[in-house]
């Protein structure tokens, strides 16, 4: 049910009483309507509950007070990652207000580096499923499979995975349908897109993982990965499947190998609007962090001279993100941009003539005469450029060490430094180190969350703190997302992107406040204003360049942001109102994202 507001009727309905024809235990167990001891006395009467549950009726507010007790009373966080996920199939309001009221606390248990422990687990840890799990040995099934979960208008946001290169933590075949979750999960938190009109999925193509391969209680294909046409073709027949079932909806690629990550999304982006995070995602958060690192070091990106660590999906990403802001800052090509920034991956500096290169890194690789009698490994690398930048997408623990470090502090004020591989174990180097090292002038951002460094590093050596900033996605994808669902964007274009990331970069407490010791990026506790700021960007640029299809966008900018925030979905318990199930919408029938409903609207 649309509700009515000054803007007309807007597409997503997120405030207002909410219709229901569920009543009893069917409503106690239903996710999105339950409220537990928070239904009031009418609610109780009218929708058959009074003798189902304790007398007592709670404010959410004291929902949260007992869930809180009852998570911290979990010891270790693997525990409290599953006791979070019970309550979310339980009531999806408590939790969601649950980690909105602890975010900063919560947020690592339900992302990186827990949810990368629960995915490992996952076969161990598997209570009940959520999401859609298609087999590549049934591709004549993935339409149908698809359509059960919703009509055209319902979906509004897929996040997918193949489950081949998680959090770096490798290969985790179906257990990769829970970084779709997790992922949807941080849209709904960060950026308001509504539980109900999003859909997690794995593409199950087997694994190569032996570990699994060897583990009887594995829950997905036992075998090999398929590659070639035949995984090609899975891929084609769900985004197409998905593209004719749910119109409207955003597809998100998540966690893809690196072979798969980049050619897919070449393919896909000119078509339809899809995004993959860890490319795209990851470009834009740490092209922010850059940039706000620079404007510290009192630089531009012309002086920016860039050492990647780690040319995979992430790394050449990143690079393919900070050579195009160069070469718009510039006015140069892409190709003579390209010439600040060098790759190293495990051969060392990648060489054109030398190493086997993928279609994304060639555009970096240096020539062989230019690097002639050169040494081609990270130190040697770092004295040859002195770079002011170093990335690290390797998942190489401590790969960063003091030696190259200091190294290259010996060459630049300020050393920017981003270890980012995930989770926090593999890290290329720890905040404290770089900051030790470099005494204090090291302007770090990291992958996973780091608690804040104290140091001698102040005036006359008194003791200061440093915040480290998280350089994760998870800052920009929701609001990218919320963006281009709310404008129902045809693609996402490249200027969406850049005016994402100037967006945050101007949010991060070192460029808004002027204070060279805050962190890079916005923090979790801003997280949903990152997030409508983004989206306005995106929906913006979407509007100039004319590829958005949503009616009725306000063009000045204090509407736009009330239109975003009023569709903006929020934990807080909506009055139910009983409507008679005959003639009632799918939503009152509580059917939207349940399979298995009475009817099945887009059988083919
Ligand atoms: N902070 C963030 O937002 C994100 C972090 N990541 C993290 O970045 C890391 C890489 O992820 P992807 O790019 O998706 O993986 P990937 O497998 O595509 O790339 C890893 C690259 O590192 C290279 N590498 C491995 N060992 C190396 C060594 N000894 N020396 C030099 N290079 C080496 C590999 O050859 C490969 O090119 C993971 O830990 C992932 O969690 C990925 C996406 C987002
Ligand atoms: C953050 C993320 O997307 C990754 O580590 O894969
Ligand atoms: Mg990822």
């Amino acid at each position: 049910m649309a509700e009515k507001s000054k803007f007309g009727h807007l597409p997503l309905s997120t405030k207002g009483p909410l219709e229901c024809s569920l009543r009893g235990t069917v409503l106690l167990h239903h996710q999105s309507f339950n409220k537990g001891s928070a239904f009031t006395k009418e609610e109780r009467r009218d929708f058959e509950l009074a003798g189902l549950l304790p007398q007592g009726i709670q404010t959410l507010e004291q929902q949260v007070r007992r869930a809180y007790d009852q998570y911290s009373s979990r010891h270790d966080d693997l525990a409290k990652n599953t006791f979070l996920t019970s309550l979310k199939v339980q009531n999806e309001v408590l939790f969601f207000k649950l980690l909105q009221d602890h975010l900063e606390e919560m947020f690592s248990v339900i992302y990186t580096p827990t949810e990368g422990d629960a995915i490992q687990n996952y076969s161990r840890i598997f209570r009940r499923p959520e999401g859609v799990f298609l087999n590549i040995y049934d591709v004549d099934r993935v339409y149908h499979d698809l359509s059960l979960w919703g009509t055209a208008e319902e979906i509004d946001y897929i996040v997918v995975t193949d489950g081949e290169e998680i959090l770096g933590i490798g290969d985790q075949g179906c257990g990769g349908i829970l970084i779709s979750n997790a992922k949807l999960i941080l849209t709904t938190l960060c950026a308001g897109i509504h539980p109900n009109r999003v859909l997690p999925v794995v593409l199950d193509c087997g694994t190569d993982n032996e570990d699994l391969l060897n583990d009887d209680l594995y829950l997905g294909l036992r075998e090999k990965r398929v590659r070639g046409e035949k995984y090609d073709n899975f891929v084609d027949t769900f985004v197409k499947s998905a593209r004719k079932l749910y119109p409207k909806a955003f597809i998100h690629f998540e966690d893809f190998g690196l072979d798969n990550a980049r050619r897919l999304l070449d393919k896909y982006r000119p078509e339809i609007p899809c995004f993959n995070d860890d490319v795209q995602g990851t470009g834009c958060v740490t092209l922010a962090a850059i940039m706000a690192a620079l404007h510290v070091s009192k630089l531009g990106l012309s002086d920016l001279r860039l050492v990647v660590f780690g040319a995979g999906t992430a790394g050449v990403g990143i690079a393919d993100q900070v050579r195009d802001a160069i070469a718009a800052e510039r006015g140069i090509s892409a190709e003579e941009a390209a010439k600040q920034i060098w790759l190293v991956d495990k051969p060392g500096l990648l060489i054109t003539g030398v190493d086997k290169l993928s279609g994304a890194q060639k555009g970096f690789a240096r020539s062989k005469e230019e690097w002639a009698d050169k040494k081609t490994d990270l130190l040697g690398v770092i004295e040859e450029v002195k770079p002011n930048a170093l990335i690290g997408t390797s998942t190489v623990p401590g790969a960063f060490t003091e030696e190259i470090v200091r190294a290259m502090a010996s060459h630049v004020e300020r050393p920017i430094i981003l270890p980012l591989s995930n989770p926090t174990r593999l890290h290329e180097a720890v905040p404290a180190d770089l900051l030790a090292w470099t005494n204090g002038k090291a302007l770090v951002a990291t992958g996973s969350p780091f608690k804040p460094v104290k140091g001698p590093w102040g005036a006359d050596g008194t003791e200061i703190e440093i915040e480290v900033a998280e350089c994760n996605n998870s800052v920009v994808f929701p609001g990218i997302g919320l963006g281009s669902v709310l404008s129902r964007t045809t693609r996402v274009t490249d200027k969406m992107l850049v005016t994402a990331t100037k967006a945050v970069a101007a949010m991060g407490p070192a460029l808004k406040d002027q204070r060279d010791t805050a962190p890079l990026l916005p923090g979790v506790d801003v997280v949903r204003d990152v997030s409508v700021r983004v989206a306005r960007k995106v929906i913006q640029t979407a509007v100039d360049e004319g590829v958005a299809t949503q009616a009725g966008i306000p063009t000045d900018e204090v509407e736009l942001d009330e239109w975003i925030h009023e569709q903006m979905w929020e934990p807080v318990y909506r009055p139910l109102k009983y409507v008679p199930a005959e003639g009632a919408s799918r939503e009152a029938r509580g059917e939207l994202k349940v399979v298995g409903s009475v009817q099945r609207p887009n059988e083919a």
